[in-house]
Parts: C-alpha cells; structure tokens; sequence
C-alpha cells in the first residue's frame, strides 16, 4: 500500500496543487512540510498542554468547564465522547482527554471577525489555574495555524478549480476553528473488544491541522486495511473533513481514522479543525454534479447546523 504523500509548502505553487489535488482524491490526508508553523510553538503547546492535563481531576471538571456543546469548549475526560459515533467498532469512550477552545464569538454574534492575530478575542473559552504560559501559548498557536488554513484554504480552491474568489468568500472569508488538546494516557487500544485511543470517525469540518508527538497511533482506513500514519519531524499531518468531501461530491475524500495505542506511554496530540464559514450552506458544487453523479449530500444545511449536530452526536452514545 502506498503511504500519505508529503506536500512541501516551500514548492512551487502550481505543483502543491496538483499534489493536493492527489492526495485528497486518493488518501484526504497527507503530510505538511515547510509549514510555517514554528516549531519551538509546536513543542511549546505541547508542554502547555501536559501541564493542564496534569491538573487534579476536580480542577480540569471545575476550572476548565463545564463542557459546554454549543460552543465546544472546555475539559472532556476519558471515555466520554465516542467519535465513532454511529459506527458498531467502537463499545467503550475514547480513551483520550482533551482540551478545547474556539472562537466561538462567530456563533454568538453573527456580525463579528475574527482577528487572525488574536484569534479567541471576544470568544467565550476557559483557562487553566496557575498555567499562566498556557493562555498565551495557545493564542500564538491558535494564530499560526488559523494564517496556514486560510493558505490551505487558497490552495483546496484552486485545486477545485472554476473558483473565482467571490466563488470562495461564502465558505471561507470567516473560518470557525476548534483548537484541541488531547491526550491519550497509557490506557491500550483493543481493537478486538472495541476500545480505541479515538474510535473510527472522520473529521467534520474542512482542513484538520494535526500536531502530534513522537508517539504512533494514528492510522487510515484504506479500503479493508488500516494504513498507519506515523509521525513525520517537523511535518503536519492534514486531512480533509467532511465538509470538503460534501463540496466536491465525494471527489475528495473524507478519509476514516481512529487512534490505536499500543504502548503505556502517554500520547499527545493537538488537532486545529477548520471549518468553513458558519453560515455557508456546503453542499455539492455544479461542477462535481452531473447526471451520472447527482448531489450526494442534502442542499441547505449550514456549517453551524451540521457542526451542532455531529458534536452533539459523539456525545449521544451510552
Ligand atoms: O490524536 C490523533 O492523532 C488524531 C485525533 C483525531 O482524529 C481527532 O481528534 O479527530
Ligand atoms: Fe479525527
């Protein structure tokens, strides 16, 4: 089986689409070299994140929540969300817990921007106690990636092709982004009786930006197989959310992954999702519908409202 390829952001422009185009036809995920992302930053948010995740229990439940599932934010722990959602591969929680933050004043208030330099400015989110360098850290994170999706986001367009740039604004002039912490402590995925790190899913939105350890995990379902996707230095790994899957009708994959642990050592990940506009109606493109293929997906359903329902889901499982 052919391993995710690696696209070079420091390439030519004309070659990356092409190879974008690819790769989200063949795996909807690749690697992301010369991303821009400093690296320091990467590392930095992990330290962060471990510190919050070391917190005692009662604090993460207190301080960092509650979970609210309108505006995804703060502390979830193990075995509560089940990202295999409606799928029958997964029978206990994942066995990840994780952190999340967003600039949900998009959802609050129709009329806002929102800052690529200060990101959660005017959002709603929570911060951990005695973590001063957590907030900060994120914000810088949140930043850096949320200025590479809106470059990735130039780069899907063109590959898609017949995308003029008024053609592109209703999608993706005000992303709504979901900046999550995970991690994965030591419990061993058994796939046999349906426990997983993060069961079978795909991610919802558009471009999923992923920051992930030394540590594997992560595999993509490739027909009847499971294609590891191990971590690549100084790389990101992007995959391509439901919502690029339903602007092309299908033409671009919205590839199935889950996280398998096999070792007791800790694992962290910190996933930005991406979504289109909150109030673009993502439904197939004329130019991927014809009468051999008509529309896969319903017409009128906005980001909001499929977002709201997929989260909501994962959540619905006992
Ligand atoms: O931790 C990972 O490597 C991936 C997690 C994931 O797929 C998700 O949270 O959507
Ligand atoms: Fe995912």
């Amino acid at each position: 089986m052919e391993n995710v390829p690696v696209i070079d952001l420091l390439e030519d422009r004309g070659a990356n689409v092409a190879r974008l185009d690819a790769a989200l036809r063949q795996f909807g995920f690749f690697y992301l070299k010369n991303h821009g992302v400093d690296l320091e930053l990467v590392e930095k948010q992990f330290k962060v994140a471990s510190g919050l995740f070391d917190l005692p229990r009662d604090v993460k439940d207190s301080a960092l929540g509650p979970f609210d599932s309108d505006l995804d934010i703060g502390y979830v722990g193990t075995g509560v969300q089940s990202l295999d959602a409606d799928g029958t591969m997964q029978n206990t929680g994942d066995t990840k817990e994780q952190f999340m933050m967003t600039n949900n004043q998009l959802m609050t208030d129709p009329s806002a921007t929102t800052n690529p330099d200060d990101v959660f400015d005017g959002s709603k989110n929570f911060a951990p106690p005695d973590l001063p360098e957590h907030a900060p850290t994120a914000k810088a994170y949140i930043s850096a990636v949320y200025k590479l999706n809106l470059k990735l986001n130039e780069i899907l367009f063109d590959a898609i092709g017949d995308m003029e740039s008024e053609k592109r604004t209703p999608f993706s002039a005000k992303p709504f982004v979901v900046l999550k912490q995970m991690k994965y402590a030591g419990e061993k995925s058994d796939p046999v009786i349906g426990k997983f790190g993060a069961g079978a899913h795909a991610d919802w939105g558009a471009f999923t930006v992923l920051a992930t350890d030394q540590t594997p995990g992560l595999q993509i379902q490739m027909g009847n197989d499971w294609l590891p996707v191990p971590p690549k230095p100084g790389c990101f790994i992007i995959n391509s959310g439901n919502q690029i899957s339903q602007l092309t009708n299908d033409v671009y994959r919205s590839a199935v992954h889950r996280v398998v642990t096999t070792s007791s050592k800790p694992r962290f990940s910190t996933a930005v999702f991406t979504y289109f506009s909150l109030d673009a109606e993502v439904a197939p493109l004329p130019q991927f519908v014809t009468k051999d293929r008509p529309a896969n997906y319903p017409y009128g359903r906005t980001t909001l409202q499929y977002f709201h329902f997929k989260l909501k889901e994962s959540f619905s499982k006992e």
